[in-house]
């Protein structure tokens, strides 16, 4: 009846869930990385990519990292990612909020899974804003780099691509993982409605490789509550240590000058 049929939609809605969050799980204490693909379906990926033309055509979009390309005979800047913080509650922003919403869903259902032990045994409960980011295209690139090179708290860097109809033989932007241990790389390539998981520390130093048409992505970073706490005490007491100093500085001074 009609009843047990929502019943057992349900309960496969959880168990497919269930199953995405257990391979989620999986992947990252195998590989440290994880793919998923058609997130959020068609759809809802194409709300939110129109929310995000929208805050670009705005002009909210920062220009970000700045690299200089000195391989043509002038000097020709190439801008790296542009890139806007979103909280995902601001006017004209409601589908990257509900992309934020699914997402902390995810990382929250698989942080509480018991029989495959937390996401590796973090205590995962606040996160970043939302980064929304843009390549311009035009070859520009993010040089390789670790998110989180020293413990600031941020352990899983979760990344929404929204390029419909990406080629990268003609538009490049590959993301590439380079797992720390292993002999291998992981390119991953920004389509639309993928969202992909990576520790954010040292064990994945990641590139994006030159862009030759406009690449949007929206990163958020998630925190384990022991780090960022631990990170936040050492900001604190380098803030005390600084002040201290400026007090006995500005004592000693004081002294020398009455
Ligand atoms: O778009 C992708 O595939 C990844 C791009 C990427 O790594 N972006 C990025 C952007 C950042 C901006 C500020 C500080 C740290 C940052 C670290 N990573
Ligand atoms: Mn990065």
């Amino acid at each position: 009846n009609a009843e047990q049929f929502f019943r057992d939609t349900l309960d496969n809605g959880e168990r497919r869930y269930d199953d995405l969050c257990r391979n989620i799980i999986n992947d990252m204490n195998e590989y440290g990385l994880s793919v998923v693909d058609d997130f959020l379906g068609v759809e809802k990926g194409l709300q939110i990519l129109n929310e995000v033309h929208g805050m670009y055509s705005a002009g909210v979009f920062q220009d970000g990292q700045l690299v200089n390309n000195l391989r043509e005979e002038k000097l020709r800047t190439i801008r790296g990612d542009k890139i806007t913080w979103v909280k995902g509650v601001e006017p004209g922003c409601a589908n990257v909020g509900y992309l934020i919403n699914q997402i902390d869903a995810v990382i929250c259902r698989a942080n509480t899974m018991k029989n495959n032990g937390q996401l590796g045994n973090y205590n995962i409960k606040e996160r970043t804003k939302a980064m929304v980011a843009c390549y311009p295209g035009s070859g520009s690139h993010y040089v390789v780099h670790v998110d989180n090179p020293n413990k600031d708290g941020r352990v899983i860097t979760a990344i929404y691509y929204l390029n419909v109809n990406w080629d990268t033989e003609r538009s490049g932007g590959v993301l590439r993982i380079f797992p720390e241990h292993g002999n291998s790389v992981a390119d991953i390539e920004p389509k639309f409605d993928r969202l992909i998981f990576f520790w954010s520390d040292r064990r994945n130093p990641h590139e994006v490789q030159p862009s030759h048409r406009t690449r949007y992505a929206i990163t958020v970073w998630y925190f384990d509550a022991n780090e960022r706490e631990a990170a936040l005490n050492r900001i604190k007491n380098n803030k005390n240590n600084v002040k201290s100093t400026i007090d006995t500085t500005t004592t000693t001074t004081n002294a020398n000058t009455t």
